[in-house]
């Protein structure tokens, strides 16, 4: 089967229509709440934390806490208190299954839960799906992953899920492509894109993304929301270790199937990596707001999905 990824393709300019780029509106509609981007950090412990995922919220950025060592209770009950959207993740274990009830015992109904498992296209995650929506009914917005299939996404929308994560060993930290021989790395675009086709729901990008371009590109194949982890790891605010190396200061970026993250070598797909330490990760979002709003502008429109209707060439001298 032929396939490209985000290197492999451009996208094709289409006129002008706007004076400026700042009338070009990136804002995405995912489940009842608007958001400035199309963009989320990656539910990992080197990416965000509670402090992190706040601040993204008061600011109108999505955003999903990861589920590693953190009380889930507590945050969103500071969340609630505060009024901002209540977004986590959780597997499919037994202990996974009691925080579910125990939110809804407290009467505290997150806005977006994201069930975050290797391979998505299980039944753990169609019984995890039904738990949450006999516990929180419609109230709360799904998220199921992560798959690489179109026959996945019409299982997990069939089993209940809102929306679907695309990716599979594409993430920069990722060794699940070495390991086992299996996903989507190398080829994470096309799987976007088929996988888009099949879906009636949103579709969440997930790994992969190395240039802000590659956001535009994801959008063009059908992604409504774009997960990233090593572009928006190691920032002042990011939570991996600091280390100095040869006089310069990097963070710790380690994938969450990562021996570091596992806390036990046990089915290790992830590995650890340094990234050299930028500004604000806000710097960064705003730097790719602009970079979108252009990318708007290219295909000829005046609004994200504007993207949608371009066309694209695949380059020669590609992996294709
Ligand atoms: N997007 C990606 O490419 C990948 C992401 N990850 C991330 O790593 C973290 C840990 O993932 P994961 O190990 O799934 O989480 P868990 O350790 O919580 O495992 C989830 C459950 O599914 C079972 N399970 C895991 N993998 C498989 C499989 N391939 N086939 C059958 N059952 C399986 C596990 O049992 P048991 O452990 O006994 O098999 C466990 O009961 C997550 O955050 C995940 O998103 C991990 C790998 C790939
Ligand atoms: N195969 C693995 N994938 C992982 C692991 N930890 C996280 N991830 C996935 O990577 C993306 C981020 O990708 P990036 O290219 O933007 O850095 C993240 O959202 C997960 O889906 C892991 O240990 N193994």
């Amino acid at each position: 089967m032929k396939a490209f990824d985000y290197e492999d393709i451009q996208l094709i300019p289409e006129m002008c229509i706007v004076k400026s780029r700042g009338e070009c509106d990136t804002s995405i509609k995912l489940g009842k709440h608007t958001f400035k981007m199309p963009v989320v950090p990656a539910n990992m412990a080197t990416v965000v934390n509670e402090e992190l995922c706040e601040r993204l919220a008061e600011r109108n950025y999505f955003y999903v806490m990861h589920r590693f060592n953190i009380d889930v209770i507590n945050f969103v009950k500071k969340m609630k208190a505060k009024s901002l959207i209540t977004s986590i993740s959780v597997g499919v274990k037994t202990g996974d299954y009691e925080i579910v009830k125990d939110l809804k015992a407290q009467n505290l109904i997150p806005d977006y839960i994201t069930i975050d498992i290797a391979h998505g296209h299980s039944l753990a995650v169609r019984d995890m799906i039904q738990h949450i929506r006999q516990q929180m009914g419609d109230q709360t917005f799904i998220i199921a992953g992560n798959v690489g299939t179109p026959s996945a996404v019409r299982d997990l929308e069939y089993w209940g899920a809102d929306a679907t994560k695309v990716g599979i060993g594409p993430g920069k930290v990722c060794i699940t492509k070495l390991k086992t021989g299996f996903g989507t790395g190398g080829w994470q675009l096309s799987a976007v894109k088929w996988c888009s086709k099949a879906a009636t729901k949103p579709i969440i990008a997930d790994g992969g993304i190395r240039v802000n371009g590659d956001v535009a590109k994801s959008i063009r194949f059908g992604a409504t929301i774009v997960m990233i982890g090593s572009l928006f790891a190691a920032h002042a605010e990011s939570p991996g270790n600091t280390v100095e190396i040869d006089g310069e200061l990097y963070k710790e970026f380690f994938g969450s199937a990562s021996e570091f993250n596992k806390g036990e070598k046990r089915y290790v797909e992830g590995r650890k990596d340094v990234i050299k330490i930028r500004g604000s990760i806000f710097e960064t979002l705003t730097e790719m707001e602009q970079d979108l709003q252009s990318s708007i502008s290219y295909a000829g429109g005046n609004k994200l999905l504007d993207i949608r209707k371009v066309d694209y060439v695949i380059l020669k001298d590609s992996n294709f």
